[in-house]
């Protein structure tokens, strides 16, 4: 076994390569602790109890990959508690293997992003735990897909533990994205490569709110392609698989685990909710794109499904390039939200996306009171330059790797009408999270909550609007810390908070 792993140099370098993931705001954070009573300008609303999770890729050390991607950083999870007009926050790093483990080496040790033919030592569980933080009875799981999620204390950000819900999870991974449908609390979720490295098999499962699992289904997929995000409607699960494959001689001989490919279909798979066997998945064929984050699926009147994610017609991930080692411009990435209407009972497999909204978006968000229903509203992080960034400010500082956005979308379905909130000339928005403004709100009616990178104090603050008054803030938090780009986070509720037998 230890005849695989590279040697290290004997110094191990205690800086961070010149490389744009690594540069300006992107240079890693790193902090931990916590700062209570942030300072606000204009106002937080009493009646908002809850707290605000999201997580970001944040190397501890400098990595053993000189040109490591953004996606290989180490999981630190930041909370924003917001409560009686006030916010706190505090940020833990998750102490998965690796990060256990190099920090008792003071130095990298695992090699490329989901390869571990270029570890240094052997990880078993190669989870960096940074792409999603998702609250699940009575426990925040810190998500990455190539693995079981770490549990963390919601309160303390203390790590539990590798988490396989008590020895019931059936994969070796779980999605980063798992859903809760709001009617029943279950937890929809699935693992791809789920018997390992390279393997086609998805394993599709579902848990009961009390922490049970229920449906166990294993599927086999026609490429061994990425599955980062998934849509469920009340009797679908569905699986846009993205065109990246990953092939096992590539990974022994030190490459990348994924190579973009333009040449196959964007497979959509989709398989019944209960009940379902493996062979009754059915693979949808579209013509070739790049799936990003679903906002939402349904099924409509006529039992259509609905799926609504934005796609692009270029290689998101430019770091993976494709077999000729091409790779796009990231400043020429662009992706629009399309909708799918996917006839389940189809004979015919091949299907064609409708574009319903031509701006510049990803990281949808929806009321998720309404999630695997219809759904009237979408939220969204948009790029529009006609905005009035100020690209010459911001450009030599902004560093690399994440895609640039410089608003909240409001995208109406029933209008038409996408309305705007823009950020600030020398700022950048994250992923944002809607709440609802009371418990029996219409669809859409509260707030979004977005981190937005200030490239003007290069530090990070929160903007809260009101989804009723899209023209200006309705508070601006500030940090006085720089927290680099993150990918996902949820708002959980107070009141679901304090149900946590501790
Ligand atoms: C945004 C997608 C995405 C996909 C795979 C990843 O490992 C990831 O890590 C942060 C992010
Ligand atoms: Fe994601």
């Amino acid at each position: 076994m230890a005849g695989h792993f590279r040697s290290l140099p004997p110094q191990a370098s205690q800086k961070f390569p010149p490389f744009p993931q690594f540069s300006g705001f992107m240079k890693p954070c790193r902090f931990e602790g916590e700062v209570q009573n942030l300072e606000v300008i204009g106002s937080i609303p009493l009646e908002l109890d809850g707290t605000f999770y999201r997580v970001m890729p944040d190397p501890q050390l400098p990595p053993l990959i000189e040109d490591d991607p953004w996606f290989n950083g180490d999981g630190n999870v930041s909370a924003f508690r917001v409560q009686s007009g006030k916010v706190h926050f505090k940020q833990r790093y998750v102490r998965t293997e690796k990060f256990l483990k190099e920090k008792e080496a003071q130095r990298a040790l695992m090699g490329k992003y989901r390869n571990k033919y270029t570890d240094a030592v052997e990880i078993k569980i190669r989870s960096t735990a940074n792409t999603n933080i998702f609250y699940f009875n009575g426990m925040l799981l810190a998500c990455k897909e190539d693995s079981p999620p770490y549990a963390m204390n919601p309160e303390t950000l203390e790590t539990i533990g590798l988490w396989d819900f008590n020895g019931q999870l059936p994969s070796l991974t779980f999605s980063a994205h798992p859903k809760i449908d709001p009617v029943t609390k279950e937890l929809v979720c699935f693992g791809y490569e789920a018997k390992g490295d390279a393997t086609p098999d998805i394993c599709y499962y579902t848990v009961s709110p009390g922490g049970r699992f229920k449906e166990v289904v294993w599927m086999v997929s026609p490429v061994v392609a990425m599955i980062h995000d998934f849509a469920v409607t009340e009797n679908y699960v569905i699986f846009p698989l993205i065109p990246q494959t990953c092939d096992i001689e590539r990974m022994k001989q030190g490459g990348e685990h994924w190579q973009w490919n333009s040449e196959i279909p964007f497979y959509i798979g989709v398989l019944p909710r209960r009940g379902a066997q493996g062979s009754d998945i059915k693979w949808f064929r579209a013509p070739n794109a790049f799936p990003g984050h679903v906002s939402n699926a349904y099924e409509a009147d006529d039992g259509q499904i609905m799926l609504e994610l934005p796609i692009s017609d270029k290689n998101v991930f430019f770091w993976w390039p494709d077999a000729q080692g091409n790779a796009p411009d990231p400043h020429q990435i662009t992706s629009h939200l399309a909708q799918f209407a996917i006839d389940p009972k189809a004979s015919n497999l091949d299907i064609t996306p409708q574009i319903i909204l031509k701006e510049d978006i990803e990281f949808c968000r929806i009321d998720d009171r309404f999630s695997m229903s219809k759904h009237r509203h979408i939220f969204c992080d948009l790029m529009d330059p006609r905005l009035g960034t100020d690209f010459l400010a911001i450009g030599p500082v902004m560093g690399g790797g994440h895609p640039p956005y410089n608003a909240l979308g409001h995208f109406d379905e029933v209008t038409g009408k996408c309305e705007k909130y823009f950020v600030g000339p020398k700022h950048l928005v994250q992923e944002p999270v809607f709440i609802p403004r009371s418990l029996d709100a219409q669809e859409g009616d509260g707030y979004l909550l977005a981190l937005v990178n200030n490239y003007e104090l290069m530090t990070s603050e929160l903007h809260l609007v009101d989804t009723r008054d899209f023209s200006k803030p309705q508070a601006i938090v500030l940090l006085p810390i720089r927290l680099r780009a993150g990918l996902h986070g949820n708002w959980v509720e107070g009141q679901e908070l304090e149900l946590v037998p501790n």
